[in-house]
């Protein structure tokens, strides 16, 4: 059966390891990461891609920080818009050499997307959301003290700058999107969207939106079938990291629930993942939400890889 698809792609997914790539790395790992989301469309389903920023959003503003004295820095919404077309520009040239490739006769687009927050969102006072490049402890502090960054340490990789990540409230462009995904391979909520706050105008705020929980709102919009989130491990486990670690094919909502409360997913990786599946599995009757490995999507949307959350 076809199905239509919001996948949402991992910014830590998109490079190897914890490794700042050059562009060239970057493209090619983009491309092989186009080779699966071609299965999925050759298979005859509909796809529309969100895609993470963490890594390269830190980095694009470390850049803009190291070159204060000589050019003007950049606010942390324009950095997260300069990723959108950074990264869309790579997915759209890899996943157009794939499908050229196996002869489909389609593009992918990209969307510079805006995503409405609330100016009152408590995260702006809470920043939870950690971007840019994993340091040790001791950096960690050399960085607290001298940049006075706020940061965390991050699923045992190691510790990262944190920003606020309020919640998306509204895709601006989601007229356009609905318009589009008939006809093309449509990229968009790029980092969760460029977050701006409703005033007279649109105004971008400094913050980065979590892009598991904008691309939930996505797939909502879009009334998807599925919510499909790659990322780098291959199912979502109990205990991760830890001697009795247990990876779950399939979790219901309410167990899903219960293993939050038991801390078993960590904060800014794990756990919005997981609160986004189980949001979508909850909003409509039929959908579910999968959480897979980067290069077994089509796998997963076969049932034999990933977990499933599902009401
Ligand atoms: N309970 C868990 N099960 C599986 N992975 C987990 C769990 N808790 C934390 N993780 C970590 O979360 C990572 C995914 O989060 P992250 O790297 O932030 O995602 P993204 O691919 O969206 O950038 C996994 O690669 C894994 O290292
Ligand atoms: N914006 C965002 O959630 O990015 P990551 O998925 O890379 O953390």
């Amino acid at each position: 059966m076809f199905m239509k698809i919001v996948v949402a792609l991992g910014g830590n997914a998109l490079q190897e390891g914890k490794k700042a790539p050059t562009a060239l790395e970057q493209l090619n790992i983009i491309k092989e990461t186009s080779k699966h989301i071609c299965d999925l469309i050759e298979e005859g389903h509909q796809l529309v891609i969100a895609h993470g920023n963490g890594p390269q959003v830190g980095r694009i503003l470390l850049q803009n920080e190291q070159s204060k004295n000589e050019i003007p820095p950049m606010s942390l919404d324009v950095c997260g818009a300069m990723t959108q077309g950074m990264i869309g520009y790579h997915l759209q040239q890899a996943i157009g050499e794939e499908l050229q490739l196996r002869n489909i006769d389609k593009k992918a687009i990209s969307i510079v997307t805006q995503v409405v927050v609330d100016k009152n969102d408590k995260a702006f006072k809470n920043p939870t959301k950690p971007i840019g490049q994993f340091y040790s402890k001791e950096e960690a502090d050399i960085l607290i003290e001298e940049k006075e960054y706020t940061m965390t340490e991050d699923a045992g990789r190691g510790y990262r700058r944190v920003v606020p990540s309020p919640v998306p409230k509204e895709i601006v462009e989601i007229d356009v999107i609905k318009k589009l995904v008939d006809e093309y391979i449509v990229i968009t909520v790029g980092g969760g969207g460029i977050p701006v706050i409703k005033e007279n105008t649109l105004k971008g705020v400094e913050a980065v939106i979590d892009k598991d929980l904008a691309s939930e709102k996505l797939a909502e919009d879009l009334d998807a079938d599925i919510l499909l989130i790659l990322t780098a491990v291959e199912k979502v486990a109990l205990n991760f990291g830890k001697k009795d670690e247990m990876w779950l094919d399939s979790v219901s909502v309410k167990e899903a629930n219960r293993f939050v409360a038991e801390g078993h997913f960590a904060k800014g990786s794990m756990l919005p993942k997981i609160n986004a599946a189980v949001k979508f599995a909850s909003s409509k009757k039929g959908r579910k939400a999968i959480i897979a490995s980067l290069n077994k999507g089509s796998d997963a949307v076969k049932g034999k890889s990933g977990t499933v959350v599902e009401i």
